[in-house]
C-alpha cells in the first residue's frame, strides 16, 4: 500500500493562549510543525503530505516547509486551507492526496516518531485502521448531575487516542462523506470509523508523543526532544 499524510494546522490554539496558532511557536528552535512534517517525510513508507492550514496562514507554513531538507520538503505536495473544525480541515487534506493509504496527524504532537508511523501503517494494511493509543493512566469519572460524579469506567478497557491514525484512503473519505451528511461530529477520525461499526487496531504508543496543548505542555515537549538526541535516540 502507498502512502500519504494529512498534517492539520489549521486550529486556533485557543488553549496555549498565544498570540497566533500554537504549531507555528518554536520548539527547539524550529516551528512545531516543522518537527511533525520532517519525520513523516523520512519515514520510506510516506510518500506524499498535505499540510492543512489556517486561511491566511498558507505563507507561514510554506516558511516551515523551506527549512526543510530539500528531499524532505519535495514530499509536501499541497498546502490547503482548513475549516473551523478539526474534521472539516481533515477533509480538505483527504481530498489533496491520492494515495491508496492515508494517515491522519497533528501538526500539534512534534514528538511522533518513524517507528510509530510505521506500526501504524503496517497495522493498518493488516486490519484496515488502526491508531496509536496509550492506556489511561488516571481513573477516569463519568459525572452525571453537574458538578458530580456517578460511574467509573474499567480502566482496563480505557486508551487515550492519538495520531497517527491509519486508514484506506477511499474508506475514510466515505466515513466523513455519511458523518457530514447526518451531521455527526468527532473529535477523531477513529470516531468516524467506529460509527460505520468499522475496526479500528490499537497500536500501543508513548506517553511522550504528547499533544501540546496548554503552556506547561511546551517546556515538557523540549525536555523530551532534549532527552531523545542526548541518548542518541532521534525520532527514528
Ligand atoms: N479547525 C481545526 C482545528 C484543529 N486543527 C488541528 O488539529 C490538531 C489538534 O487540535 P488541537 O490541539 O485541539 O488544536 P487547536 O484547535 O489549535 O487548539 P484549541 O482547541 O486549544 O483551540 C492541531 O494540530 C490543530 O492545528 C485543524 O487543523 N483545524
Ligand atoms: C485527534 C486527537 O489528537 C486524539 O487525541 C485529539 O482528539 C485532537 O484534539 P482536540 O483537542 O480534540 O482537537
Amino acid at each position: 500500500m502507498n502512502w500519504g499524510v494529512v498534517v492539520v494546522a489549521a486550529g486556533r490554539g485557543t488553549r496555549m493562549g498565544a498570540q497566533g496558532n500554537k504549531v507555528y511557536l518554536p520548539l527547539a528552535g524550529r516551528p512545531i510543525l516543522a518537527h511533525a512534517l520532517e519525520t513523516f517525510a523520512r519515514c520510506p513508507s510516506v510518500d506524499s503530505i498535505a499540510v492543512v492550514v489556517a486561511p491566511g496562514e498558507e505563507e507561514m507554513a510554506a516558511a516551515a516547509v523551506r527549512e526543510l531538507a530539500p528531499a524532505d520538503s519535495a514530499k509536501v505536495r499541497a498546502i490547503v486551507a482548513g475549516g473551523a473544525e478539526r474534521q472539516e480541515s481533515v477533509g480538505a487534506g483527504l481530498a489533496a492526496l491520492d494515495t491508496e493509504g492515508v494517515l491522519v496527524h497533528d501538526a500539534a504532537r512534534p514528538l511522533v516518531t518513524g517507528g510509530q508511523i510505521e506500526a501504524c501503517c503496517r497495522a493498518a494494511e493488516r486490519f484496515g485502521a488502526a491508531a496509536l493509543a496509550v492506556p489511561v493512566k488516571d481513573t477516569i469519572k463519568v459525572e452525571g448531575e453537574p458538578g458530580f460524579m456517578t460511574a467509573t469506567p474499567d480502566r482496563k478497557t480505557l486508551w487515550a487516542v492519538q495520531t497517527p491514525q491509519a486508514f484506506v484512503r477511499r474508506e475514510l473519505i466515505e466515513a466523513h462523506r455519511a458523518a457530514k451528511e447526518e451531521g455527526a461530529a468527532a473529535t477523531d477520525d477513529t470516531m468516524l470509523m467506529e460509527r460505520l461499526g468499522r475496526k479500528v487496531a490499537i497500536v500501543p504508543g508513548d506517553y511522550r508523543n504528547l499533544k501540546i496543548t496548554t503552556p506547561e505542555d511546551l517546556p515538557v515537549a523540549e525536555l523530551f526532544l532534549a532527552a531523545a538526541s542526548s541518548e542518541g535516540r532521534g525520532r527514528t
